[in-house]
């Protein structure tokens, strides 16, 4: 059965010349068109649009990676003094103790999108000092850093917390503890002591944040093979398209809905090429995106010749980057059926590969539905199943 879902894809997009997409114009037209009749244009004006950012400031703005400094408060430091007043002139030692120092908190938010807002160094909230009277001086506060959901915190070589849900916390850096006052001394054997002690510094530590895509299912392809495209076809979500290679420079991730309300995140990582994992091409920096994916789709640009050899050549870059990653359940995804050199092509890249290939078209929008059954089988396969856990 065909999901209700495929029936309302949103506004269909048609091939609109070598490289473009357009709109199909809906009726009736934007009150723009229509006020351009009218006297009072400056009644009616349509708020200015936001422009659009494009993939290279897009880019910018997106960072994956990241050093950070992060020192916890140091703590403050405690007081030696004596109690006096008129008639009681021994009242004895009564310096309080400092304060601790603040630690430095990373926390997974979903709000944050990239790692661009991590600051290169963090410094926690440093304790007060102790004061008189048995004073004890206020601790420093926690000092949170929002990170992205799925941010990896590495110390050196070694993995030290997976941010992998919102909400969850790791310290980065403990505050120092606070520093004991004269009052702490009082014994038996010293009813007067002068002695305290300065506060403790923070912790202090280098990490490296690395985010890595979080996704069920994760695309892999050549440059132009039309992952954006599909993405754009079964999603919500608009990376741009183009004719020429890498034209996606991070990744995007689109959210299907299907008719049991489920919803299958999925992501258009930017083109792999033959030596991806020797950094050629945009380099093995989105490889380990795609590490995190429960499932692939491996979409093969049809049109060209021999397809079957892209499949290959994806399966061996993603197993040079960690073995058994080419082995996770996946789908190949032959797109451009329809130009006719693909139609032509595909009995023999089923006779190769099998079956199970699932041979669309992301600018028509032919056969999308078997692939959104395929991608809710394996949805509730592989995701269902963990949750059950
Ligand atoms: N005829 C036809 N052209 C398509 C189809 N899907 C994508 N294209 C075209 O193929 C070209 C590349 O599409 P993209 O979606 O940008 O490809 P990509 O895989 O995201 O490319 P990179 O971002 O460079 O990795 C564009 O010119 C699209 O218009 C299709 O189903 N049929
Ligand atoms: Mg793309």
């Amino acid at each position: 059965m065909v999901p209700s879902r495929l029936l309302s894809l949103g506004p269909r997009t048609v091939h609109g010349g070598v490289g473009r997409w357009t709109q199909v114009q809906r009726w009736p037209p934007s009150p723009r068109l229509l006020s351009d009749s009218c006297g009072d244009h400056g009644k009616h004006q349509e708020p200015p649009r936001k422009k659009l950012l494009s993939e290279k400031k897009l880019k910018r703005h997106f960072v994956d990676h990241r050093r950070v400094l992060v020192c916890g408060g140091r703590g403050g430091d405690g007081v030696s003094c004596f109690h006096s007043e008129p008639r009681k002139e021994f009242g004895g030692p009564d310096g309080g103790d400092g304060g601790n120092g603040g630690h430095v908190v990373l926390r997974a938010d979903r709000q944050v999108k990239s790692l661009s807002s991590v600051l290169s160094r963090y410094q926690g909230f440093h304790g007060e000092s102790g004061g008189r009277k048995n004073c004890f001086g206020r601790s420093g506060a926690l000092l949170y850093v929002q990170v992205p959901v799925g941010t990896l915190v590495k110390e050196g070589k070694e993995v030290v917390a997976d941010l992998s849900c919102p909400g969850d916390e790791y310290i980065a850096a403990l505050g120092g503890a606070g520093g004991k006052g004269n009052r702490f001394f009082l014994a038996n054997e010293n009813r007067a002591p002068v002695t305290c002690t300065p506060g403790q510094p923070g912790q202090e530590r280098v990490l490296f944040l690395e985010l890595k895509t979080m996704a069920h299912a994760g695309m892999v392809g050549f440059p132009n093979a039309g992952k954006s495209s599909l993405l754009r076809a079964i999603s919500n979500a608009r990376p741009a398209v183009a004719s020429y290679p890498f034209t996606t420079l991070k990744p995007h991730v689109g959210i299907v809905h299907c008719e049991d309300h489920q919803q299958i995140a999925v992501a258009d990582i930017p083109g792999l090429i033959r030596g991806a994992h020797q950094n050629r091409g945009l380099g093995s920096t989105f490889l380990r995106h795609i590490e995190r994916c429960r499932f692939l789709l491996f979409v093969v640009d049809l049109s060209e010749p021999e397809p079957w050899t892209q499949v290959e050549d994806l399966k061996f870059e993603l197993e040079k980057h960690e073995a058994g990653l080419s082995e996770r359940p996946h789908v190949v995804v032959a797109n451009k059926i329809d130009l006719p050199q693909a139609r032509a092509a595909l009995p023999q890249l089923r006779a190769r590969l099998g079956p199970s290939v699932i041979a669309l078209s992301a600018a028509t929008g032919e056969n999308l539905e078997a692939l959104l059954l395929r991608l809710q089988e394996l949805h509730s396969q592989h995701v269902g199943a963990e949750l059950r856990w």
